[in-house]
């Protein structure tokens, strides 16, 4: 008892985050540079470049999943049918996930990991997280889609960056958060006006979806994927969970319940397709107020088991970084150079500010004006950045 709480204690110590970033940084940097090297090899064998990228890539994301998994001890319970869960990971499919929460991402990567495909998993991002170091830059290896979430201007290159993965080499999962940004009060507003216009129903838990990526994704990926996974997180006890939470050890429970849909049933027209989505979205509204009311999500309950890899992976960088990091600051100390000493300080405040900015992308607070505008194609470009409402807080 006693030893959980020291533990406990510990892991809200800010040495151990400056350890855990300063881990995560090198070694994403170390994985950027060996995933350049790739480049020359990707016009000799494109499928082992490519199979080399997703073990590479495993070793950055993985790190985040055993922060989650095993540092905040946070438990994922999966709702889904037992038929479906045979398939998991064994066939290409596309994920639509609701866009609550600010680690969303984390817990997506987490069950990808327990599936096997978390190397080799694939999202339609927005560009600005193309520029994030370490993990936008993984990205470019592994193919992943971006969007600017301006049409015009994202059909040509979303369709051919779909139109690459039709080869991929690697069974992998497709996510679209197909609200395009994460829900605040002011977006679900805005976003409601639209619905009201347009004569679609209302949402209380989700905003419109947007249907051109995924009627786009599910046109250039037939014949590839064989289902759409209609995904819908929680978290129990009403929590928003954060990164910095978690970087904490606080531990969450979260509860995803996931409908496999043969791709061969959605429509092929666009606006059938589209007309398709908004239903969907419907049904996940319900199945939210389902968890509002019970606590829980219909279906059969399994906690997919936990793989020791993403562990030994974490376990591995830890034990190569730190050892010379103690032995340099050492050094540093013992040298006794009042210059050195102050430089190494600068050095490692600029490291703190980067991966500050970087948990930054994470939060909602922080987050982009897109969504807040029912008109926003004329306002998307001068709109003043900066005044962000708030993530809605679940009475
Ligand atoms: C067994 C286990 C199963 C599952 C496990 C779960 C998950 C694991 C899976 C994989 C993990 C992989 C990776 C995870 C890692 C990291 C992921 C992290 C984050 C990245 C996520 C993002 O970056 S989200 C943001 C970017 N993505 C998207 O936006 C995707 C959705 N958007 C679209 O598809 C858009 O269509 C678009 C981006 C392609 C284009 O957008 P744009 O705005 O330019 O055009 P649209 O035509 O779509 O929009 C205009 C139409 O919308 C109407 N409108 C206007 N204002 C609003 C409003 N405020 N709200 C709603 N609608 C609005 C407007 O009227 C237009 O209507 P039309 O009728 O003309 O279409
Ligand atoms: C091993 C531990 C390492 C701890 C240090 C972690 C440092 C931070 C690491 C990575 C941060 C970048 C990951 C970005 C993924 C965020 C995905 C996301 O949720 O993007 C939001 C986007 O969908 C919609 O944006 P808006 O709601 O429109 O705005």
């Amino acid at each position: 008892m006693i030893r959980m709480g020291i533990l406990q204690v510990l892991k809200t110590q800010l040495l151990c985050h400056l350890i855990i970033c300063y881990v995560f940084l090198v070694s994403g940097f170390i994985i950027n540079l060996l995933q350049l090297c790739t480049l020359p090899l990707w016009p000799i064998n494109k499928q082992l470049a490519r199979k080399i990228n997703c073990r590479l890539g495993y070793s950055i994301s993985s790190q985040l999943v055993a922060l989650l998994e095993w540092w905040s001890g946070t438990e994922c319970t999966l709702y889904t049918a037992p038929e479906s869960y045979k398939l998991y990971g064994k066939e290409n499919a596309i994920v639509v996930l609701n866009h609550n929460f600010e680690i969303d991402f984390m817990t997506g990567w987490t069950f990808c990991e327990r599936f096997g495909v978390l190397g080799s998993s694939k999202v339609l991002a927005k560009k600005e997280l193309s520029f994030v170091p370490v993990i936008g830059w993984m990205w470019y290896f592994l193919e992943i889609v971006f969007c600017k979430r301006k049409w015009e201007e994202d059909r040509k290159t979303v369709v051919q960056s779909l139109r690459n993965l039709r080869d991929y080499p690697e069974n992998f999962w497709f996510l679209l958060h197909c609200e395009g940004t994460r829900f605040t009060e002011k977006k679900h507003k805005i976003s409601m006006e639209v619905a009201e216009k347009k004569g679609l129903p209302k949402l209380k838990y989700h905003l419109l979806p947007r249907t051109k990526g995924f009627c786009v994704t599910v046109q250039n990926l037939r014949g590839t994927v064989t289902a759409v996974y209609d995904s819908t997180l929680n978290f129990r006890n009403n929590e928003m969970p954060t990164l910095l939470g978690v970087l904490n050890g606080k531990k969450y429970h979260a509860d995803l319940y996931v409908r496999r849909i043969p791709l061969d049933t959605i429509p092929e027209d666009e606006s059938e397709c589209a007309a398709w989505l908004h239903k969907l979205y419907q049904e996940k509204d319900e199945f939210q107020e389902h968890y509002r009311q019970t606590g829980r999500f219909p279906g059969a309950i399994t906690s997919p088991p936990h793989r020791p890899w993403a562990l030994l992976n974490w376990l591995f960088w830890v034990c190569l970084l730190v050892y010379p990091l103690c032995m340099l600051l050492l050094q540093l100390l013992l040298s006794g150079s009042t210059f050195t000493v102050v430089c190494t300080s600068v050095f490692c405040l600029a490291v703190s500010v980067g991966i500050r900015w970087m948990i930054g992308q994470t939060e909602i607070d922080k987050g982009s004006n897109y969504g807040r505008d029912a008109n926003e194609q004329q306002l998307k470009d001068c709109h003043p950045p900066g005044q962000q409402d708030h993530a809605i807080v679940r009475s």
